[in-house]
């Protein structure tokens, strides 16, 4: 379990980790050690000269403030590394996930990840805080007072010895046998917190459908087989718990038999066989508490596996030595790209010299958003080159890629803060000039100036407080703000109202101002802003030149515009 935290965490933490690990050993042997010392104690009171137990008595409190002490520095110990590990996993987690293509977060995924980051990453790391202290203190702790027993009576030394590899058997096959049950609960149980996840998410869409009864099934069934797995572990885990228990009360009474046949025969006192009783009592909680802590810890370690699996996808490669792109002209040679086995962008080439327009048409699906994507690098194309200045956006840093280019999504997302956090996404040390300056191109201060806080305005989770049109007039500043010399726009599908409208046109159209744009576009007012049109259809460019050049031909491109053309929709 321990080596394979280390090997999800990273090595730089098994100094810490071992040492820990070896100050929680020293507690539990001094722990057993002072137990052990109740035997002489026991044997001079009991004895001729009570007295004599003094410097036992002495030595046996002795044994108590060391074992306080160092108690207390391992508790403390654990939990700092417990903490500080937590902290690892979190930055590990978090940079990694920044690293994985876009592709790789599909809703399910998201929902995994969110209760991968909450629940699974603090169980996990309790290992080192919460768990690993009982549990070698239920290990060590009894092998200790085992080793005392044998110096003060082999006999019985050697009989609760025998107890030790049972137990370990009966630790070692309740593992094995629970392992699959485990699994299989964690399984439903991230399934069933997917399905609550999306059944509160979905509730505008159910209630309007009237189907919230009909998914509440789904979601209740899910509950439902999670509350049978838990039975069936709760079940399977009995088996190993009674083992256990039986173990111990064995091991009791064959001490207790043995005890007695030693002292009839005049072998061992009273006094000892009573201490030692005393010991293998002592010996019995620790025992019996190890069914508790291995269900937790197995419990932590199909957590940590989840953590494995997550950190283990590879994210897209990062070039050894990064060229700089010259220039900003946009390429595209010869590119193919799947999504799974469906070809989504097919032997596509194109380019776009610098400060010049493309807009990408076509119907829905054809691949257009796609081709953005992998402009961006959200994906790694299959075959041909996507370049940016001359250069492959796989030979450049991630960083400076992301540098060179502004992204206006059709969904906007706002974080649940202020609008001006929001919009200083686009260039967190910008001044707060260049930020007004940034909004009022994007005609985002009339906006401001109606919200009650002004620019402190609290947007709500996802930007709910503000309208669709006013998220966007968000997005365009965040990207005026970032000031990147390449623009990749998806145009907005859904109607705004002709205020807003107007203002995400005014926006877009300074954004574009002197930069190079991709943009993909639903209206014809837009397309007319593009110095060239690509109409790509089945992932192919079909047709591609000027807008009206193209209308002239009456190809794929004017039925397009004729079958699409509706009052709303065109000029
Ligand atoms: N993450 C994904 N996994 C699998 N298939 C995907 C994924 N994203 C997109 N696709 C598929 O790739 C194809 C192209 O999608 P894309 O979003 O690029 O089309 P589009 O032309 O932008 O469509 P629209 O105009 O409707 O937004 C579609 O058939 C879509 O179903």
């Amino acid at each position: 379990m321990i080596r394979m935290l280390l090997r999800v965490l990273g090595h730089e933490y098994a100094r810490p980790v071992r040492r820990t690990v070896a100050l929680m050993t020293a507690t539990a042997v001094v722990e057993g050690l002072s137990y052990a010392l109740l035997v002489p104690v026991l044997r001079a009171l009991f004895g001729s000269r009570p007295e004599d137990a003094r410097p036992w008595l002495i030595a046996f409190g002795a044994a108590v403030a060391v074992y306080a002490a160092l108690r207390y520095v391992s508790d403390l110990s654990g939990f700092r590394v417990g903490t500080t590990l937590l902290r690892g996993m979190y930055r590990r987690l978090g940079d990694h996930l920044a690293r994985l293509p876009i592709g790789w977060y599909s809703a399910r995924r998201v929902g995994e990840v969110s209760v991968l980051a909450s629940e699974g990453v603090l169980q996990a790391m309790s290992v080192i805080a919460h768990l690993l202290a009982p549990f070698v203190s239920a290990c060590v702790t009894p092998l200790t007072i085992v080793v005392v027993m044998l110096a003060f009576n082999w006999q019985m030394g050697l009989a609760a010895l025998v107890a030790a590899p049972v137990v370990a058997v009966i630790q070692i096959w309740t593992g094995r046998s629970m392992a699959a049950g485990d699994a299989e609960r964690a399984e439903l149980g991230h399934e069933a917190t997917g399905r609550v996840i999306e059944y509160l998410q979905a509730q505008p869409v159910l209630r309007a459908g009237g189907r919230s009864a009909e998914r509440f099934r789904l979601l209740d069934d899910s509950l439902r087989e999670v509350q049978r797995a838990n039975r069936r572990t709760v079940l399977s885990a009995l088996s190993g718990a009674v083992g256990l228990t039986l173990v111990v009360q064995t091991m009791f009474t064959v001490l207790l038999v043995l005890g007695a046949y030693l002292a009839l025969g005049g072998n061992i006192g009273a006094a000892e066989v009573l201490a030692i009783l005393v010991l293998a009592a002592r010996c019995a909680d620790p025992l019996l508490s190890l069914s508790d802590i291995g269900g937790k810890v197995r419990g932590a370690r199909s957590e940590l596996a989840r953590l494995d699996t997550v950190l283990r996808t590879a994210p897209l490669p990062e070039a050894r030595e990064p060229i700089q792109p010259v220039g900003h002209d946009l390429e595209f040679e010869s590119v193919a790209f799947r999504h799974g086995d469906r070809m989504v962008i097919d032997d596509v080439s194109l380019s776009v010299p610098q400060g010049q327009r493309l807009a990408v048409v076509g119907p829905s699906g054809a691949g257009k958003s796609t081709l953005l994507q992998l402009l961006a690098r959200f994906y790694d194309v299959d075959a041909g080159a996507v370049r940016l200045g001359g250069v492959d956006v796989r030979a450049i840093s991630t960083e400076v890629l992301m540098e060179q280019i502004a992204i206006v999504f059709q969904e906007v997302y706002l974080f649940d803060g202020t609008i001006e956090e929001n919009v200083r996404l686009g260039h967190p040390d910008a001044g707060v000039a260049e930020v007004r300056a940034a909004a009022t191109a994007a005609r985002l201060d009339e906006v401001i100036e109606r919200l009650p806080g002004g620019w402190a305005t609290n947007v709500g989770e996802g930007g709910a407080l503000l309208s669709g049109g006013e998220r966007q007039r968000v997005s365009i500043a965040r990207a005026l703000l970032k000031n990147a010399p390449v623009v990749l726009l998806d145009e907005v599908t859904s109607a705004l109202d002709p205020v807003n409208e107007a203002a995400v046109h005014e926006g877009v159209e300074r954004l574009m101002a002197g930069r190079t744009v991709v943009m993909v576009a639903h209206r014809m007012r837009t397309v007319r802003r593009a110095d060239r049109v690509v109409f790509l259809d089945g992932g192919r460019i079909v047709e591609e030149g000027g807008h009206d050049e193209l209308l002239r031909r009456g190809g794929r491109y004017a039925d397009f515009w004729e079958i699409s053309m509706t009052p709303a929709a065109g000029d």
